[in-house]
């Protein structure tokens, strides 16, 4: 594990009401911040896309460079003001020099640096017959790199949405010495009560470590319909704290202590077997 100040915290997920005027959306998250602080947060988690409407036809008109946009001021300011960790939860990014759009999160630390850039690396493209059909890669293009950052209460590692369906970036997570994963995201009414709670506890116990996610409260008159349940999952796959569909705040205290407790008794991570899988891409026929 990296170097820890402390060996417990109190994490906040905002489920934010998003709406199309993109400076209420960044008013609210900043007052929504400080409320978390306030109440103790000294991790403190966004939704994806909490400044736009989730959808292909708005992250265009919503998208910001950075570090030059409207949002990385705003979360800058927060996360000083509020002397917490912010997961940014996600922003359309414009890079002004390929003209590419992308899916990204920034993290800001105490004093209100940015520490952490993560673009969404697996982008959502899926058609469920009569369901739903979603296509992020009409407009956006997928990061390449994983992402993990620093804090006083050890590493954590960073994916949106549908990155939790890949358990690979969670497990290097794991293994570079994380104590969580954080996924802001913004799952469906199709797919959100199945997978969303499963997925999350999933990761969480395949890793032994903290899961949290962070969704959009819902609004129905949306074109898109998040399915919110925002929920923080431990590492021996309980949950401890999630909400419905509306705006909310949920607060859990981490105690790191967990991991080492369930590491000890299950011991799966020092019992795998690499010299079976040293290679999972190569074995496709
Ligand atoms: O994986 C899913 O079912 C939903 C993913 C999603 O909504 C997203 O990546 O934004």
């Amino acid at each position: 594990m990296s170097s820890i100040k402390n060996n417990s915290f109190k994490l906040a997920c905002i489920q934010l009401s998003v709406t199309a005027d993109k400076t209420v959306n960044l008013l609210k998250a900043k007052s929504k911040i400080l409320e978390a602080s306030r109440n103790g947060a000294k991790v403190i988690v966004l939704p994806e896309c909490f400044n736009s409407p989730y959808g292909t036809q708005y992250f265009t008109k919503y998208a910001e460079n950075i570090p030059q946009g409207e949002s990385v001021k705003i979360l800058s300011e927060a996360a000083k003001e509020a002397k917490a960790f912010v997961v940014g939860g996600s922003i359309p990014e414009r890079d002004d020099l390929t003209g590419k759009l992308y899916n990204t999160c920034l993290v800001y630390n105490t004093e209100g640096n940015l520490i952490a850039k993560h673009r969404k690396v697996h982008l959502f493209d899926i058609d469920v017959p009569g369901k739903i059909k979603f296509q992020e890669s009409e407009t956006l293009s997928p990061g390449n790199s994983l992402t993990q950052f620093e804090t006083d209460y050890g590493k954590i590692g960073i994916g949106i949405c549908y990155d939790i369906r890949f358990p690979e970036m969670a497990m290097i997570a794991a293994r570079k010495g994380c104590i969580a994963m954080i996924y802001p995201g913004a799952f469906n009414l199709t797919t959100g009560p199945l997978h969303w709670e499963l997925l999350q506890r999933s990761r969480a116990l395949d890793n032994q470590f903290f899961v949290a996610t962070c969704s959009p409260a819902r609004d129905m008159s949306a074109t898109y319909h998040a399915w919110g349940h925002s929920t923080i999952v431990d590492p021996s796959g309980q949950i401890l704290a999630t909400t419905e569909h509306e705006e909310a705040i949920i607060y859990a205290d981490i105690d790191l202590e967990q991991i080492k407790v369930i590491r000890q008794s299950i011991p799966v991570s020092s019992q795998r077997r690499f010299d079976l899988y040293p290679n999972v891409a190569a074995n496709e026929d």
